[in-house]
C-alpha cells in the first residue's frame, strides 16, 4: 500500500513508576487500512491508544495522526480522529438521539448536519426503533453501537477502537464487524485493539502483536500464520476401509502422513495451495471417495503460542482455521 500514513507511532514509551507499560513501540498505518493491535490483558494496548489519541502524554517518543504530532499538536490530532473506548461513554439518562445531539453541540457541528447525520447513523447501527428510549434501557451491544455512532458523528477520517467488541455476543460482534468493514470501504482508517484473534484475522490488514509493552511480531494475518509453522492438507475419507490405500497415496507426495482412524482423517504437511491441488488430483484419479479436503493453516492462536509460549485466549476455535473445499 502506498497511501500516506494516517497514524505513526515513533519510538513510543510510557513508564508508570517502575512499570514500562509501552516500551519503544513504532509502527505506521497507511490511510484507509486497518491495523490490529493484538495482545493479552495488560500488554499495553490501551496505553498505546491513549497516547496516540492525546489522552496520555508519552514518557518519550512521539507519534503522528493525520500528519499532526500527538505531543505538539494535540488539538489538530483530536479534530481528525474518533475514539471508542472499552467503557461506553454514552449518557445513560439521555435517549440515543439526544446523545448524538449533545455530542454534535459539543463539537460545534451545525444543527442541520447533526439532524441528518443522526438519522443516518441510527439507521446504520440499527438503533432507529430505540432512538427515543433512554440509553440505560439499551443492551450492551446497543450501547456499543450508540457509542460508535457518537464517535462517527464528526466523520473522523481515523478511528481508534479499544476492544470494540469485548463483552458482546457473537451476533452483535459480527454485526459490528460488518459496520467497521463498511467504514473502511468508505476510506476510514481503523486502529483496533483486541484480544480476539478472530477479530484481528477478520478485520486487520496488518497485525502488531504486543506483549509486555513491546512489539513481538508484525505482519499480515497470513504472514504471521506462516511464521508459526507449515500448513497441512487434511483429507477426510468417506469409507474407513480406504484409509491404508489413501495413506500410501499421500506418502508418495509428503513424507509425513498422520492417520486418525476414528475420524477417517489423514493429515500431511504441505507447502501451500499447490500441494493441496496436487493431492486433490491424486484422489480424483484414484476413485477413493472423500468427504472433505482442505488446507489447514496455523491459526493466530498458534502464532501467539509460538511467539509468547502461551495461548492468547482460552476459547480459540481451531475449526475456524481450516479453509476447506469439498470435492
Ligand atoms: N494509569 C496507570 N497507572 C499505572 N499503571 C498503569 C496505568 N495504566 C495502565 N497501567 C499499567 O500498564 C500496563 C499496560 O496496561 P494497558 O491497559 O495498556 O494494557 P492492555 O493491553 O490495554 O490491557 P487490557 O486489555 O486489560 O486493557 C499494565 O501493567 C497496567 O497495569
Amino acid at each position: 500500500m502506498t497511501a500516506a500514513p494516517a497514524v505513526e507511532a515513533i519510538e513510543l514509551v510510557k513508564q508508570f513508576g517502575t512499570n514500562r507499560a509501552v516500551d519503544d513501540v513504532s509502527f505506521v498505518v497507511p490511510a484507509g487500512s486497518v491495523l490490529g493491535l493484538l495482545g493479552p490483558n495488560g500488554a499495553g494496548k490501551t496505553t498505546l491508544v491513549r497516547m496516540l489519541t492525546t489522552l496520555s502524554v508519552p514518557t518519550s517518543g512521539t507519534g503522528r495522526v493525520a500528519g499532526f504530532d500527538i505531543v505538539r499538536q494535540p488539538t489538530d490530532v483530536r479534530r481528525n480522529m474518533g475514539l471508542t473506548g472499552q467503557a461506553a461513554t454514552v449518557d445513560e439518562i439521555l435517549t440515543g438521539r439526544e446523545n448524538l445531539a449533545l455530542i454534535g453541540a459539543l463539537y460545534g457541528l451545525s444543527k442541520k448536519y447533526v439532524r441528518e447525520a443522526t438519522e443516518r447513523l441510527l439507521s446504520r447501527f440499527d438503533l432507529l426503533d430505540a432512538a427515543d428510549r433512554m440509553a440505560k434501557t439499551y443492551s450492551g451491544g446497543m450501547r456499543r453501537r450508540l457509542d460508535l455512532a457518537v464517535s462517527l458523528l464528526a466523520a473522523p477520517p481515523i478511528l481508534f477502537l479499544d476492544e470494540p467488541t469485548t463483552g458482546l455476543d457473537p451476533h452483535s460482534r459480527s454485526g459490528l464487524w460488518q459496520v467497521l468493514r463498511e467504514l473502511v470501504d468508505e476510506g476510514t482508517t481503523l486502529v483496533l485493539t483486541t484480544q480476539y484473534l478472530e477479530e484481528a484475522d477478520q478485520l486487520a490488514d496488518e497485525i502488531i502483536v504486543v506483549d509486555k509493552g513491546k512489539v513481538i511480531a508484525a505482519g499480515t494475518p497470513t504472514q504471521l500464520k506462516d511464521q508459526a509453522g507449515q500448513a497441512s492438507v487434511v483429507v477426510t475419507l468417506t469409507h474407513a476401509d480406504d484409509l491404508d490405500e489413501a495413506a500410501a497415496l499421500m506418502r508418495a507426495h509428503s513424507p509425513e502422513v498422520h492417520v486418525e482412524r476414528g475420524s477417517r482423517r489423514l493429515t500431511a504437511q504441505a507447502g501451500g495451495l499447490a500441494d493441496m491441488t496436487r493431492i486433490a488430483a491424486v484422489f480424483e484419479a484414484s476413485g477413493i471417495e472423500l468427504d472433505d479436503l482442505g488446507l489447514a493453516r496455523p491459526s493466530l492462536d498458534d502464532v501467539f503460542l509460538h511467539l509468547t509460549g502461551r495461548r492468547a485466549e482460552p476459547t480459540a476455535d481451531p475449526d475456524q482455521t481450516t479453509e476447506g473445499v469439498t470435492p
